[in-house]
C-alpha cells in the first residue's frame, strides 16, 4: 500500500509507540487521526504534528478507546474529517495489574472493538474500498511474566483474535489484511508503570526483576517499531502474520505450524 494521501486511525497516538508510528505515517504523506484520552499529550502531540507536517494531515480526537460510542463517533469523525479510512492501528494499552479488569477492556475488548470498527469502515462486505488493520500486541505474548498475569493474558488475546480475524477477512474476501505487532521493551512512558504500586498491585514487589528482565533483553527505541508498523503497511502479501520486534532478532516473525483440520 502506498502511504501518499492514505488515512490512518491510531488508538493510543499522543505518547509512546503510538506517536512514533504516527510521526512516520506523517512522514510518508499520509493523513493521521489520533485517538487518545490524554487530552494534555494529545494537544501537545498535534501542536508539534502541525508545525512539522502542516495543519491539514492531522487530528486529535479525545476519546477513552473503552467507552464504545465515543470510540465509534472518534471512527466516525475521521471518516468525516479526512473523507475515508484506509488504516488503523489498534495501539493503546495499559499495564495495570491493580485494575485488571480495566486493563482487559483497553487491551483487548477495545482492540475487538477497534477491528470491528475498522472492517465497518474499509470492509468490501460494508461497500468499502479495502485497508489495513493492524493490533499491538507484545512479546509478553511469547514470554509470559509472571509479574503481569493478567497483561500477559491481554497480550496472547490480541494475537489469537487477530489471527482468527485475518483467516476469515480472507476467507470473506473483506479487502482487509489484518496483522499483529509484538514487540520487547519499549522506550515509553508505560515503563513507568513498573514503578508505581497503584499500577503492580501485589507484584510490586517484583519490580526489580522486570527491570532486570529489561537489563537483559534491552530497550527497543519506537522509532524501531514504527519501521515495523510501515513494513507491514507497505507489504501487501502480509494478512494474518505475527510480527515480533526483540534487540537480539530486530524486525522478525513468528511462524506456525499449518493447522491440519
Ligand atoms: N512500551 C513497551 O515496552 C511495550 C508496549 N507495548 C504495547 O504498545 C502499546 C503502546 O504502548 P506505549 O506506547 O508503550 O505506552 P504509552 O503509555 O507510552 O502510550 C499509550 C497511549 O495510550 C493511551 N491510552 C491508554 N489508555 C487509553 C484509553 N483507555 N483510551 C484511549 N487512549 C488510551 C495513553 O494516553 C497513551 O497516550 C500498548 O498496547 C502496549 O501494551 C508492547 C510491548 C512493549
Ligand atoms: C511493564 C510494562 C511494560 C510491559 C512491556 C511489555 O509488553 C513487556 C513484555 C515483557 C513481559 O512482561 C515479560 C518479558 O520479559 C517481556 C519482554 C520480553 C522480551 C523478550 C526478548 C527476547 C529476545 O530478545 O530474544
Amino acid at each position: 500500500m502506498a502511504l501518499a494521501g492514505k488515512v490512518a486511525l491510531v488508538t493510543g497516538g499522543a505518547q509512546g509507540i503510538g506517536r512514533a508510528v504516527a510521526g512516520a505515517l506523517l512522514q510518508n504523506a499520509a493523513k493521521v487521526s489520533l485517538v487518545d484520552f490524554n487530552q494534555e499529550a494529545g494537544e501537545q502531540c498535534i501542536t508539534c504534528f502541525n508545525q512539522e507536517f502542516g495543519s491539514d494531515n492531522s487530528l486529535f480526537i479525545q476519546c477513552d478507546v473503552t467507552d464504545r460510542e465515543k470510540l465509534q463517533d472518534a471512527f466516525k469523525r475521521t471518516v468525516e474529517h479526512f473523507g475515508k479510512l484506509d488504516i488503523v492501528i489498534n495501539n493503546a494499552g495499559i499495564n495495570n495489574e491493580n485494575n485488571w479488569v480495566k486493563t482487559i477492556e483497553v487491551n483487548l475488548t477495545s482492540v475487538v472493538k477497534g477491528t470491528y470498527l475498522g472492517l465497518e469502515h474499509m470492509s468490501k462486505e460494508h461497500g468499502k474500498q479495502g485497508g489495513v488493520i493492524i493490533n499491538v500486541s507484545s512479546m509478553a505474548a511469547f514470554l509470559h511474566s509472571p509479574h503481569q498475569p493478567v497483561y500477559t493474558a491481554t497480550k496472547y488475546g490480541v494475537v489469537g483474535f487477530t489471527r482468527a480475524i485475518a483467516e476469515a477477512s480472507e476467507i470473506e474476501n473483506y479487502g482487509v489484511r489484518i496483522n499483529v505487532l509484538c514487540p520487547a521493551f519499549v522506550d515509553t512512558p508505560l515503563l513507568q508503570s513498573i514503578d508505581q504500586e497503584e499500577k503492580m498491585g501485589k507484584f510490586y514487589k517484583h519490580k526489580d526483576e522486570i527491570k532486570h528482565r529489561m537489563s537483559i533483553y534491552g530497550v527497543l527505541k519506537p522509532s524501531l517499531i514504527a519501521e515495523g508498523m510501515l513494513k507491514i503497511i507497505n507489504d501487501n502479501s502480509l494478512n494474518g502474520a505475527v510480527m515480533k520486534i526483540t534487540t537480539s532478532k530486530g524486525i522478525h516473525f513468528q511462524s506456525y505450524e499449518p493447522m491440519s483440520a
